[in-house]
Protein backbone atom coordinates (compact mmCIF):
# COMPACT_ATOMS: atom_id res chain seq x y z
CA UNK A 1 0.00 0.00 0.00
CA UNK A 2 1.42 3.81 -0.84
CA UNK A 3 0.87 7.01 1.34
CA UNK A 4 -1.77 8.18 -0.75
CA UNK A 5 -4.06 4.58 -0.35
CA UNK A 6 -6.85 4.99 2.02
CA UNK A 7 -7.42 2.78 4.69
CA UNK A 8 -11.14 2.60 4.02
CA UNK A 9 -12.80 3.71 0.49
CA UNK A 10 -16.36 2.84 -0.18
CA UNK A 11 -17.35 3.18 -4.06
CA UNK A 12 -20.77 3.36 -5.22
CA UNK A 13 -22.06 1.65 -2.14
CA UNK A 14 -25.47 0.51 -2.01
CA UNK A 15 -27.73 -1.71 -0.25
CA UNK A 16 -31.54 -2.54 -0.53
CA UNK A 17 -33.93 -4.42 1.45
CA UNK A 18 -36.57 -5.69 -0.48
CA UNK A 19 -37.66 -2.29 -2.29
CA UNK A 20 -36.56 -0.31 -0.11
CA UNK A 21 -33.22 1.39 -1.10
CA UNK A 22 -31.47 1.90 2.59
CA UNK A 23 -27.78 2.88 0.97
CA UNK A 24 -27.66 4.55 -2.05
CA UNK A 25 -24.74 5.29 -3.50
CA UNK A 26 -22.08 5.86 -0.89
CA UNK A 27 -18.51 7.23 -1.95
CA UNK A 28 -16.20 7.87 1.13
CA UNK A 29 -12.98 7.86 1.80
CA UNK A 30 -11.27 7.41 5.18
CA UNK A 31 -7.59 8.43 5.29
CA UNK A 32 -5.16 5.78 7.06
CA UNK A 33 -4.39 7.60 10.91
CA UNK A 34 -7.56 9.69 10.92
CA UNK A 35 -10.70 9.90 13.49
CA UNK A 36 -13.42 10.34 10.93
CA UNK A 37 -17.30 10.64 12.43
CA UNK A 38 -20.49 9.51 10.40
CA UNK A 39 -23.33 11.31 11.29
CA UNK A 40 -27.13 11.82 10.28
CA UNK A 41 -30.47 11.92 11.19
CA UNK A 42 -31.83 8.43 12.69
CA UNK A 43 -32.60 6.38 10.24
CA UNK A 44 -30.24 7.55 7.58
CA UNK A 45 -28.63 4.20 7.46
CA UNK A 46 -25.95 4.71 9.29
CA UNK A 47 -25.98 1.35 11.43
CA UNK A 48 -26.37 -0.12 8.11
CA UNK A 49 -23.76 1.36 6.85
CA UNK A 50 -21.03 -0.27 9.29
CA UNK A 51 -23.27 -3.54 8.68
CA UNK A 52 -21.95 -3.47 5.08
CA UNK A 53 -18.56 -2.36 6.09
CA UNK A 54 -18.02 -5.23 8.94
CA UNK A 55 -19.57 -7.79 6.73
CA UNK A 56 -22.55 -8.52 8.99
CA UNK A 57 -24.35 -7.43 5.73
CA UNK A 58 -23.81 -8.07 1.70
CA UNK A 59 -24.17 -4.78 -0.12
CA UNK A 60 -25.99 -5.16 -3.11
CA UNK A 61 -23.64 -3.05 -4.97
CA UNK A 62 -20.36 -1.10 -4.99
CA UNK A 63 -17.10 -1.71 -3.31
CA UNK A 64 -15.69 -1.49 0.05
CA UNK A 65 -11.32 -1.56 -0.05
CA UNK A 66 -9.33 -2.35 3.04
CA UNK A 67 -5.68 -0.58 2.81
CA UNK A 68 -6.97 -0.97 -1.23
CA UNK A 69 -8.28 -4.11 -1.01
CA UNK A 70 -11.67 -5.52 -1.84
CA UNK A 71 -13.70 -6.34 1.43
CA UNK A 72 -17.16 -6.16 0.49
CA UNK A 73 -19.22 -9.64 0.91
CA UNK A 74 -16.43 -11.07 3.13
CA UNK A 75 -17.30 -12.99 6.12
CA UNK A 76 -17.21 -10.83 9.76
CA UNK A 77 -13.89 -12.72 10.70
CA UNK A 78 -12.18 -12.72 7.52
CA UNK A 79 -12.71 -8.93 7.56
CA UNK A 80 -11.68 -8.64 11.08
CA UNK A 81 -8.67 -10.78 10.25
CA UNK A 82 -7.00 -8.35 7.77
CA UNK A 83 -7.51 -5.66 10.56
CA UNK A 84 -10.46 -3.94 10.80
CA UNK A 85 -12.36 -4.92 13.88
CA UNK A 86 -15.64 -3.32 15.04
CA UNK A 87 -17.85 -2.90 18.27
CA UNK A 88 -21.40 -2.92 18.50
CA UNK A 89 -23.80 -0.66 20.29
CA UNK A 90 -25.25 -3.90 22.23
CA UNK A 91 -22.66 -4.52 24.58
CA UNK A 92 -20.15 -7.60 23.66
CA UNK A 93 -18.87 -8.56 26.99
CA UNK A 94 -19.17 -11.73 29.54
CA UNK A 95 -20.59 -10.12 32.19
CA UNK A 96 -19.81 -13.22 34.67
CA UNK A 97 -16.32 -13.61 33.54
CA UNK A 98 -13.85 -11.18 34.97
CA UNK A 99 -12.61 -7.55 32.94
CA UNK A 100 -9.04 -10.18 32.94
CA UNK A 101 -11.31 -12.87 31.33
CA UNK A 102 -13.16 -10.84 29.07
CA UNK A 103 -9.87 -9.41 27.41
CA UNK A 104 -8.05 -12.57 27.39
CA UNK A 105 -10.34 -14.38 25.91
CA UNK A 106 -10.34 -11.58 23.13
CA UNK A 107 -6.67 -11.67 22.89
CA UNK A 108 -6.51 -15.28 22.58
CA UNK A 109 -8.62 -15.60 19.87
CA UNK A 110 -6.88 -12.95 18.15
CA UNK A 111 -4.01 -14.85 19.26
CA UNK A 112 -5.18 -17.44 17.03
CA UNK A 113 -6.02 -20.28 19.66
CA UNK A 114 -9.15 -22.14 19.41
CA UNK A 115 -9.38 -24.94 22.28
CA UNK A 116 -6.07 -26.17 22.15
CA UNK A 117 -4.53 -22.79 24.11
CA UNK A 118 -3.48 -24.65 27.33
CA UNK A 119 -1.02 -26.88 25.25
CA UNK A 120 1.12 -24.36 24.85
CA UNK A 121 2.56 -22.12 27.85
CA UNK A 122 4.77 -19.35 25.61
CA UNK A 123 2.22 -18.67 24.01
CA UNK A 124 -0.03 -18.27 26.91
CA UNK A 125 2.44 -15.84 28.87
CA UNK A 126 1.76 -13.55 25.38
CA UNK A 127 -1.73 -13.60 25.84
CA UNK A 128 -1.06 -12.52 29.27
CA UNK A 129 1.11 -9.35 28.70
CA UNK A 130 -0.82 -8.67 25.62
CA UNK A 131 -3.96 -8.19 28.25
CA UNK A 132 -2.17 -6.56 30.54
CA UNK A 133 -1.48 -3.87 28.06
CA UNK A 134 -4.86 -3.58 27.05
CA UNK A 135 -5.91 -3.01 30.27
CA UNK A 136 -3.42 -0.33 30.69
CA UNK A 137 -4.88 1.50 27.61
CA UNK A 138 -8.37 1.19 28.09
CA UNK A 139 -7.66 2.06 32.07
CA UNK A 140 -9.09 -0.99 33.89
CA UNK A 141 -6.05 -2.64 35.14
CA UNK A 142 -7.36 -1.86 38.94
CA UNK A 143 -10.62 -3.76 37.97
CA UNK A 144 -8.91 -6.81 36.59
CA UNK A 145 -10.55 -9.15 39.05
CA UNK A 146 -13.75 -7.31 38.56
CA UNK A 147 -16.60 -9.82 36.90
CA UNK A 148 -17.80 -7.31 33.89
CA UNK A 149 -21.15 -7.63 34.64
CA UNK A 150 -20.55 -5.40 37.80
CA UNK A 151 -18.20 -2.39 36.64
CA UNK A 152 -20.16 0.87 35.84
CA UNK A 153 -21.67 1.39 32.13
CA UNK A 154 -19.02 3.96 31.08
CA UNK A 155 -16.40 1.02 32.00
CA UNK A 156 -18.16 -1.66 30.05
CA UNK A 157 -18.13 1.00 27.51
CA UNK A 158 -13.85 1.33 27.76
CA UNK A 159 -14.03 -2.69 28.12
CA UNK A 160 -15.79 -3.41 25.08
CA UNK A 161 -13.10 -0.63 23.30
CA UNK A 162 -10.57 -2.99 24.97
CA UNK A 163 -12.29 -5.94 23.14
CA UNK A 164 -12.17 -4.42 20.34
CA UNK A 165 -8.41 -3.52 20.17
CA UNK A 166 -7.48 -6.91 21.28
CA UNK A 167 -6.62 -8.38 17.76
CA UNK A 168 -4.44 -5.52 16.76
CA UNK A 169 -6.84 -4.36 14.05
CA UNK A 170 -5.39 -0.78 12.93
CA UNK A 171 -8.96 0.17 11.80
CA UNK A 172 -11.47 0.51 14.58
CA UNK A 173 -15.37 1.18 13.81
CA UNK A 174 -17.01 2.16 16.85
CA UNK A 175 -20.85 2.31 17.04
CA UNK A 176 -21.98 5.05 19.43
CA UNK A 177 -19.48 4.92 22.00
CA UNK A 178 -21.17 7.38 24.18
CA UNK A 179 -24.73 6.55 23.83
CA UNK A 180 -26.25 6.40 27.50
CA UNK A 181 -23.64 8.24 29.07
CA UNK A 182 -23.37 10.91 32.22
CA UNK A 183 -21.42 13.88 31.26
CA UNK A 184 -18.34 11.75 33.40
CA UNK A 185 -18.67 8.92 31.96
CA UNK A 186 -18.82 11.11 28.34
CA UNK A 187 -15.50 12.38 28.99
CA UNK A 188 -13.66 9.28 30.41
CA UNK A 189 -14.54 7.54 27.03
CA UNK A 190 -13.66 10.30 25.00
CA UNK A 191 -10.61 10.73 26.46
CA UNK A 192 -10.16 6.58 25.79
CA UNK A 193 -10.49 6.75 22.31
CA UNK A 194 -8.37 9.37 21.78
CA UNK A 195 -5.89 7.45 23.34
CA UNK A 196 -6.40 4.37 21.14
CA UNK A 197 -7.22 6.17 17.90
CA UNK A 198 -3.47 7.53 18.27
CA UNK A 199 -1.91 5.28 16.27
CA UNK A 200 -4.97 3.51 14.56
CA UNK A 201 -7.70 4.83 11.82
CA UNK A 202 -11.03 5.29 13.57
CA UNK A 203 -14.46 5.55 12.10
CA UNK A 204 -17.30 6.33 14.01
CA UNK A 205 -20.98 6.62 14.26
CA UNK A 206 -22.04 9.34 16.99
CA UNK A 207 -24.85 11.43 18.10
CA UNK A 208 -23.32 13.89 20.35
CA UNK A 209 -21.96 16.55 18.34
CA UNK A 210 -19.53 17.77 21.09
CA UNK A 211 -18.14 14.02 20.99
CA UNK A 212 -17.91 14.43 17.11
CA UNK A 213 -16.70 18.10 17.03
CA UNK A 214 -14.30 17.54 19.37
CA UNK A 215 -12.65 14.29 18.26
CA UNK A 216 -13.21 14.22 14.32
CA UNK A 217 -10.68 15.15 12.53
CA UNK A 218 -13.05 14.93 9.04
CA UNK A 219 -16.58 14.19 9.49
CA UNK A 220 -19.48 12.57 6.63
CA UNK A 221 -22.64 13.50 7.29
CA UNK A 222 -25.18 10.35 5.82
CA UNK A 223 -28.92 11.38 5.20
CA UNK A 224 -31.38 8.87 3.51
CA UNK A 225 -28.67 6.47 2.77
CA UNK A 226 -25.99 9.48 0.85
CA UNK A 227 -23.06 10.80 1.99
CA UNK A 228 -23.89 15.24 1.28
CA UNK A 229 -20.62 16.06 2.53
CA UNK A 230 -17.40 15.00 3.94
CA UNK A 231 -14.85 17.42 5.39
CA UNK A 232 -13.13 18.87 8.49
CA UNK A 233 -15.35 20.26 11.20
CA UNK A 234 -15.21 23.50 10.30
CA UNK A 235 -16.45 23.13 6.97
CA UNK A 236 -19.13 20.66 8.03
CA UNK A 237 -20.26 23.45 10.69
CA UNK A 238 -20.26 26.10 7.93
CA UNK A 239 -21.95 23.54 5.11
CA UNK A 240 -25.31 24.97 4.56
CA UNK A 241 -26.65 21.89 3.12
CA UNK A 242 -25.63 20.12 6.40
CA UNK A 243 -27.34 22.70 8.37
CA UNK A 244 -30.40 22.61 6.60
CA UNK A 245 -30.50 18.84 6.39
CA UNK A 246 -29.41 17.94 9.93
CA UNK A 247 -27.36 20.04 11.99
CA UNK A 248 -29.62 22.73 12.07
CA UNK A 249 -28.79 24.87 15.03
CA UNK A 250 -27.80 22.31 17.35
CA UNK A 251 -23.70 22.67 16.41
CA UNK A 252 -24.05 26.78 15.45
N1 LIG B 1 -32.81 -5.73 8.00
C1 LIG B 1 -33.55 -4.69 7.59
N2 LIG B 1 -34.66 -4.88 6.86
C2 LIG B 1 -35.41 -3.85 6.44
N3 LIG B 1 -35.15 -2.56 6.71
C3 LIG B 1 -34.07 -2.30 7.46
C4 LIG B 1 -33.22 -3.35 7.94
N4 LIG B 1 -32.20 -2.78 8.65
C5 LIG B 1 -32.43 -1.45 8.62
N5 LIG B 1 -33.54 -1.17 7.91
C6 LIG B 1 -34.09 0.18 7.65
O1 LIG B 1 -33.04 0.95 7.11
C7 LIG B 1 -33.17 2.30 7.53
C8 LIG B 1 -31.82 2.76 8.09
O2 LIG B 1 -31.59 2.11 9.36
P1 LIG B 1 -30.23 2.28 10.16
O3 LIG B 1 -30.42 1.55 11.45
O4 LIG B 1 -29.09 1.90 9.30
O5 LIG B 1 -30.22 3.85 10.40
P2 LIG B 1 -29.33 4.71 11.41
O6 LIG B 1 -28.88 5.90 10.64
O7 LIG B 1 -28.30 3.85 12.02
O8 LIG B 1 -30.40 5.14 12.49
P3 LIG B 1 -30.21 5.45 14.07
O9 LIG B 1 -29.44 6.74 14.13
O10 LIG B 1 -31.62 5.62 14.53
O11 LIG B 1 -29.51 4.29 14.69
C9 LIG B 1 -34.30 2.36 8.52
O12 LIG B 1 -35.45 2.85 7.85
C10 LIG B 1 -34.50 0.90 8.91
O13 LIG B 1 -35.84 0.65 9.22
Amino acid sequence: MNAATPALQLSGLRKSFGQMDIIRGVDLSVVEGERHAIIGPNGAGKSTLFHLVSGHLQPSAGSIRLRGEEIAGLAPQVINRRGLSRSFQVTNIFPRLSVWENVRCATLWALGYRYSFWRDVDKLKDANRRTEEILAEIDLLDRWRTPAGVLTYGEQRALEIGLTIAGNADVLLLDEPTAGMSHAETERVVKLIRKVSENRTLLMIEHDMHVVFDLADRISVLVYGEVIASDTPARIKANAAVQQAYLGTEAA
